[in-house]
């Protein structure tokens, strides 16, 4: 489990990460969604002890990373593909990631089967293409075999076999029983990948929940609904309370009545009670971009299409002359879910001690083992 209470991370003027608090479970993915610049990898450089927070903690199994006897066996991480030295082959990377932190030789094999690189281990790691780069990481995060696992950004730049993978193997791993927290900005991919999620936006707690209550709380979602009898049927739907509108027919489609705040099966038994014939009934579910534009109101700019392309302004708070910070951020406690700060806080203390601060975003390398 991780739990993250109050965790901030100023960079000169710019608050990166603002009082954020949330709990990942083990045995499930959790996904970390927000748009580029949210705060996503400075959260997880703090989880993994890298970056020491302004203020707040972050625990892992109840401890502070620092605490942590022998830190690659509890918490393994995939922060940025292609760190590894392009001369050395996968086989020699991990054999001196294992004796660097006395794990056993055995284990290089293993992990190297559990990601599917045996039959290349042996090639120079620079010759390995993305897909193949991002499976090393992994296999690095697991050579530990530890129970939370970390992943920033795992699918970017991925083709849609190499996603696949990656999603099925994050699965597998919260079947086995790990805490899997994986970031990224792609929300049409963590509506798949992950079973939660922390959102974020401006470094801020948007939502914690599952997948399915963000979309069913958030998105928009309608019933359309049409039969022979159509002027009937929107006022007997009308007469029950129901937001209902009409769509006019167009040449390719028919008139369609689209009633918003129900469910087919109310919608149905309405229709059914007073003997109206029914030639479709379709619920229409919103997607996560939507439910994502619709929880942070647009103060955090995402453009959805793809999933890729979220707008690169607004994404840090400026703190003002006092220090304060401006503007409040993003809607936070928006209906249905849990206000940040929910979390329990574990107890002060100081931050971890194998900090790393970079002056510029280009610093950020392999994980904190
Ligand atoms: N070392 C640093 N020095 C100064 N500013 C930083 C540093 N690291 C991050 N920032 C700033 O903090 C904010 C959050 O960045 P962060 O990389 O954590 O976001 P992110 O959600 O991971 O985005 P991305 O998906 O683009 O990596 C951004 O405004 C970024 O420019």
């Amino acid at each position: 489990m991780i739990e993250a209470r109050g965790l901030t991370k100023r960079y000169g003027r710019t608050v990166a990460v603002n009082a954020l608090s949330f709990t990942v479970q083990p045995g499930r993915v959790t996904g970390f969604l927000g748009p580029n610049g949210a705060g996503k990898s400075t959260t997880m450089r703090m989880i993994l002890g890298l970056d020491r927070p302004s203020a707040g903690e972050v625990r892992i199994g109840g401890r502070r990373y620092t605490e942590l006897k022998e830190p690659l066996r509890e918490v393994g991480a995939l922060l940025e593909a292609k760190w590894v030295h392009p001369n050395r082959s996968a086989r020699a990377h991990l054999r001196w990631m294992a004796a660097s932190n006395r794990i056993a030789a055995k284990r290089v094999d293993e992990v190297l089967d559990a990601v599917g690189l045996t039959a290349v281990a042996g090639r120079r790691a620079g010759s390995y293409s993305l897909g193949m780069a991002q499976r090393l990481g992994i296999a690095v995060a697991l050579l530990g075999d530890p129970g939370v696992l970390l992943f920033d950004e795992p699918v970017n730049g991925l083709d849609p076999e190499g996603i696949l993978w990656i999603r099925q193997f994050m699965h597998r791993l919260a079947d086995e029983g790990r805490t899997v927290f994986v970031s990224s900005h792609l929300l049409s991919e963590m509506a798949l990948t992950a079973q939660d999620l922390v959102v974020i936006g401006r470094g801020r707690l948007i939502a914690q929940t599952s997948t399915k209550s963000f979309i069913e709380s958030a998105a928009d979602s309608s019933v359309r609904v049409r039969g022979p009898e159509l002027a009937r049927l929107h006022s007997v739907l009308a007469g029950q309370g129901l937001a209902v509108q009409e769509q006019a027919a167009t040449e390719d489609t028919p008139a369609v009545l689209v009633v918003r705040g129900s469910s087919t099966e109310a919608v149905g038994e309405l229709a059914g009670a007073v003997g109206l014939v029914l030639h479709e009934l379709t619920e229409s579910r919103g997607s996560l971009e939507q439910a994502f534009i619709q929880m942070t109101g647009g103060e955090v700019e995402y453009q959805a299409g793809g999933g890729t392309a979220p707008a690169a302004s607004g994404v840090a708070v400026p703190v003002d002359a006092q220090g304060a910070l401006a503007p409040p951020g993003p809607v936070s406690g928006a209906p249905g879910f849990p206000p940040p700060g929910a979390v329990p806080a574990p107890g002060g203390g100081s931050g971890p001690a194998a900090t790393r601060e970079t002056a510029s975003r280009g610093g950020q390398e392999g994980p904190a083992q």
